[in-house]
């Protein structure tokens, strides 16, 4: 079992969300203010709809925090939601069921499998869940460990790189300005691209259709040998790609050069290694996105997800009523056009966790200062003493 893990709970309209996020060393500094900016940070988004302007998410933080330093147990986040205040009928966990059944379920949502496999007679049993409004919890727990790996010097970062087809220019991406704060509304680095993103945003919205897209999350300063080859439930690009495909929407994963690897020859994609004057490794390409073996290499970790329209459209699809059995157009629930630059912070939170997990399982978890003696040994002996 892995030395650290967390489990959310909650409901999209339930009074609260909650996290509990254990096995973090005792001893690091937590800075609230930081988790807050990235809970600010998955709100905002062209394209976002009416539930964005209700929320103002705040983590409270009830367990596992002693004036400001973790204490080694479970920590434990919360965040009200403000618009439990317009369901509290809807939602009460006792007492009779109050409004409309939901019963059109929506193409590309759980709504229909979810009710059949649930046994629900309303598809609110299950959208209440299914819902990405869980992935605050995601962010405030990727927060956290975010300011275990920054203790480390490792940061990681993300950029949007394609909406609904309105792809960036790289030449255009200013890499050293990237996960640095932005006033891009879609954490896009190419302003001309992000003109046009904001365009095709509105057209879709015009149309009551909705677009995906694809982000990039980047991790630096990550020391070589992270995950293993020796097995395949320890290899680290297998866990990132579960963890980017485990967040709502996301259908693609590519890892560096990713499905380019099927295409081009192996002298254009396996990345050469050239010695320093100081005896140090380096390669001047980082085709393998940060990874070899199942390992980090000591490159940076570049993994992109690509994420499906949103499923409620304002123009809905051709579905059927799960009371009546009758084909009738889905739903219509009040609902985001574009959500990728949401899905992005969400995207950096699971590479958080991922890493920081590969970080406890190799340096340990009781202390932080154990945790820094033993990696700061390690890169020391993997420099040049190898
Ligand atoms: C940040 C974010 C916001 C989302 N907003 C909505 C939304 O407003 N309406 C909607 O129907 N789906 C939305 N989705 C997508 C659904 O949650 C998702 O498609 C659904 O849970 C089904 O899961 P699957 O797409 O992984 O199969 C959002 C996803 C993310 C990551
Ligand atoms: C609430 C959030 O996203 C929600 C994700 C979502 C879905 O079906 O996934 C549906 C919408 O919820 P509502 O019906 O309340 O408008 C989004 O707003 C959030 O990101 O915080």
């Amino acid at each position: 079992m892995s030395m650290l893990r967390f489990m959310t709970a909650g409901e999209s309209h339930g009074p609260c969300l909650t996290a509990i996020l254990e096995g973090l060393p005792a001893g690091l500094k937590i800075d609230v203010e930081a988790i807050n900016r990235d809970l600010a940070r998955r709100q905002q988004g062209y394209g976002r709809g009416g539930r964005m302007k209700i929320e103002t998410d705040k983590v409270e933080i009830v367990s596992g925090v002693r004036f400001g330093e973790t204490l080694g147990g479970p920590v434990t986040l919360r965040v009200i939601n403000k618009d439990f205040a317009n369901w509290t009928d809807r939602m009460a966990v006792f007492g009779q069921p109050a409004g409309a059944k939901v019963t059109a379920a929506r193409p590309g949502h759980a709504d229909l499998t979810g009710v059949k496999k649930y046994n629900r007679q309303d598809v609110r049993d299950i959208l209440e869940r299914s819902s990405a409004r869980e992935t605050t919890m995601r962010v405030a727990v990727g927060a956290v460990c975010k300011e275990f790996l920054h203790a480390l010097g490792i940061q990681v970062v993300s950029q949007v790189t394609n909406i609904g087809g309105v792809e960036v220019d790289p030449s255009n991406v200013n890499r050293h300005l990237l996960g640095q704060e932005t006033s891009s509304e879609l954490n896009c680095f190419d302003e001309a691209a992000e003109v046009k993103m904001k365009e095709k945003i509105d057209e879709a919205k015009k149309a009551g259709d909705t677009l995906g897209g694809i982000f990039e999350v980047t991790v630096r300063g990550l020391p070589a040998g992270l995950g293993s080859h020796i097995q395949w439930d320890r290899r680290l690009d297998a866990k990132i790609a579960g963890a980017m495909m485990s967040i709502q929407a996301i259908k693609g994963v590519e890892i560096g050069a990713g499905f380019q690897c099927a295409v081009l020859p192996g002298s254009q994609i396996h990345d050469e290694v050239f010695l320093d004057e100081e005896g140090e490794v380096f390669r001047k390409t980082n085709r393998a996105g940060g990874l070899e073996g199942g390992m980090t290499n000591g490159e940076e970790v570049v993994v992109k997800a690509a994420m499906k329209p949103i499923p409620t459209l304002m123009t809905p699809l051709r579905s059927i009523d799960i009371e009546s059995r009758e084909a009738v157009l889905a739903c219509k629930e009040r609902s985001d056009t574009c959500a990728v630059s949401a899905a992005s912070v969400v995207g950096e939170a699971m590479m958080a966790f991922v890493m920081a997990e590969a970080i406890c399982d190799k340096f340990g978890s009781d202390a932080m200062v154990d945790v820094k003696a033993s990696l700061e040994a390690y890169k020391k002996r993997i420099g040049k003493d190898w």
